[in-house]
């Protein structure tokens, strides 16, 4: 190969890959072009036909289950669908690569949120103040950065030794809460008491305060937060119709008024001497300090006092979550007897061999039969509930995508894809086992991935595993009189009072 032949082969392979890139979003790229520069390719999603004024919400309507329908248009459709909800243009986002394709690929293209009032009303008119539905910004990275030092501690750390103590120690307050029905013949209300106890975590945890479990005040601010997470779980025709506003009015007032005595609770009794007491330089021992630190200081970006207060109450929020979850979890369990034996001798297994006799938070890979229960009850609420938005023009598996459209990322299809998994609609833990082993599937991701992925995912992971682990140590748990309660798939929250389950102590 002479020099003029090299040159003139360099010359053609050059010229085939700049015709190979042009063509390429016929093959889903990720759509840039030899400088890295996003092209914006016009072709647009398939979709149904829209209707005047509703444009698709229809497709929702008869679903039990609404996220089912985004899995039935895809049958029709494909993956990427277009569908203009009341006035907000919209995809759907079906399959693994495509959902990587926005989370991770092209994560800071799709990192804002929904402009939904409902949002906007529960963070004081600003949904900048939130956490979750707030848009990408510098203030959000170190929200989340500021944060993951409490809600992720590193194994056997300070943080992650006192998160286990205090735990442990609610754990047994509820277990005598249940003793106490026990001794009285009575089922038990799991949900009240479950709530009370990630509470009372979540605040010592965050704030190192805790209440008395008797106090009206304090007990009026968990049902708050609970009646919270119920509404921003269910979803509302006026996000996407912003002239049925006035029929969700009163709906929106309660919502306000809950959420501003949750916020006058935590100014008085959590916050406030907290911060005119804190001195500068110290190391600061929780997440309250963090923050108090971080305005005190005026480090960059400046946060508001403000600010600081609702991510403290968005945090301390988030026990609403993790008690629904744990709930679904027991029900799941209550409803199955083999399960329950399964995870009763893997831990009876692990306490006879030492002398510490509860389930602590650093056993997870110890009891990965539990740990798999914990995954498949994960793999049976999700859903698609915290929806991202185009923050650019893009592409998704190399269809259009103009700023500020709204996308579902269909993760609730994932999960019960029968193509993915094996008779999705049973609650089986062993697909989570092989050969001995915890697997976690490519296409498992529960609390999403990349620079907006979900800030409480090991909490809930801690918290379930020890509660479940602590309380089939010590009762066996059925539903009463072995009648079969529904646990609502792709949904996490649950009503203020759903069922009750029986406990037999086993010991
Ligand atoms: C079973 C319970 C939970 C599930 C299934 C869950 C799942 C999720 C999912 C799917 C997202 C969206 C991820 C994305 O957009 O890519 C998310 C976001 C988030 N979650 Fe969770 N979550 C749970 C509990 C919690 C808890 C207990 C906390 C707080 C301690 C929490 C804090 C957050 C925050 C702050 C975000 C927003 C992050 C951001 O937008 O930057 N979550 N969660």
């Amino acid at each position: 190969l002479n020099v003029k032949q090299l040159k003139k082969k360099l010359s053609l392979r050059s010229q085939l890959k700049s015709k190979l890139s042009q063509l390429s979003f016929f093959h889903g790229n990720n759509g840039t072009n030899e400088n890295n520069n996003e092209i914006i390719y016009e072709r647009q999603a398939p979709g149904p036909k829209r209707k005047f004024i509703i444009g698709n919400l229809d497709v929702l309507d008869g679903y039990e289950i609404p996220y089912q329908a985004f899995s039935d248009l895809a049958e029709k459709y494909g993956n990427v669908i277009k569908l203009q909800m009341g006035n907000v243009p919209s995809l759907v986002i079906n399959g693994v690569e495509n959902i990587k394709e926005v989370l991770i690929y092209k994560g800071h293209h799709f990192d804002s949120r929904p402009n939904f009032k409902r949002f906007q009303m529960l963070f004081d008119g600003n949904k900048e103040n939130s956490l979750a539905f707030c848009d990408w910004s510098d203030m959000q990275k170190v929200r989340r950065d500021m944060l993951s030092t409490h809600t992720f501690p590193r194994k056997f750390s300070m943080s992650f030794n006192r998160l286990n103590d205090i735990t442990i120690e609610n754990y047994h307050q509820l277990s005598s809460e249940i003793r106490c029905d026990i001794a009285n013949e009575k089922s038990t209300s799991i949900k009240p008491i479950v709530m009370e106890a990630c509470g009372n975590i979540f605040t010592e945890y965050f704030t190192s305060r805790n209440f008395d479990r008797n106090d009206k005040s304090y007990q009026t601010l968990l049902r708050n937060f609970d009646k919270i997470f119920w509404e921003v779980n269910q979803g509302s025709a006026a996000d996407f119709l912003p002239f049925l506003l006035p029929f969700q009015y009163k709906n929106m007032k309660k919502m306000e008024q809950w959420s501003h005595e949750i916020r006058q609770f935590i100014l008085h009794n959590i916050i406030t001497d907290r911060y005119s007491t804190w001195n500068i330089g110290n190391e600061p021992n929780d997440y309250i300090e963090s923050l108090i630190d971080h305005v005190k200081q005026k480090l960059e970006p400046r946060m508001e006092w403000e600010t600081a207060l609702f991510a403290l109450e968005d945090i301390i929020g988030g026990h609403s979550a993790v008690a629904n979850f744990v709930c679904k979890t027991l029900a799941f369990i209550a409803k199955d007897k083999e399960i329950q034996k399964n995870i009763q001798s893997e831990v009876d297994n692990l306490l006879n061999e030492r002398s510490e006799k509860s389930v602590l938070i650093g056993d997870r890979n110890k009891l990965i039969y539990t740990e798999a229960t914990i995954m498949e009850s994960l793999r049976l609420i999700t859903s698609p509930i915290v929806p991202h938005v185009a923050s650019q023009d893009s592409s998704i598996d190399g269809y259009t995508v103009k700023a500020g459209t709204l996308i579902f990322l269909n993760n609730y299809d994932l999960n019960m894809s029968e193509t993915l998994w094996e008779a999705p609609k049973k609650f089986e833990p062993k697909r989570f086992l092989s050969n001995g082993r915890l697997i976690k599937p490519d296409h498992f991701i529960p609390f999403g991935v990349g620079r907006r992925s979900c800030m409480g995912y090991k909490l809930v992971q801690f918290l379930t595993f020890a509660i479940v682990g602590n309380l089939l140590k010590e009762f066996d748990i059925s539903t009463v009189n072995g009648e079969d309660i529904k646990v609502t798939v792709g949904s996490l929250a649950i009503p203020e009072n759903p069922y009750q389950l029986v406990f037999a102590p086993r010991h």
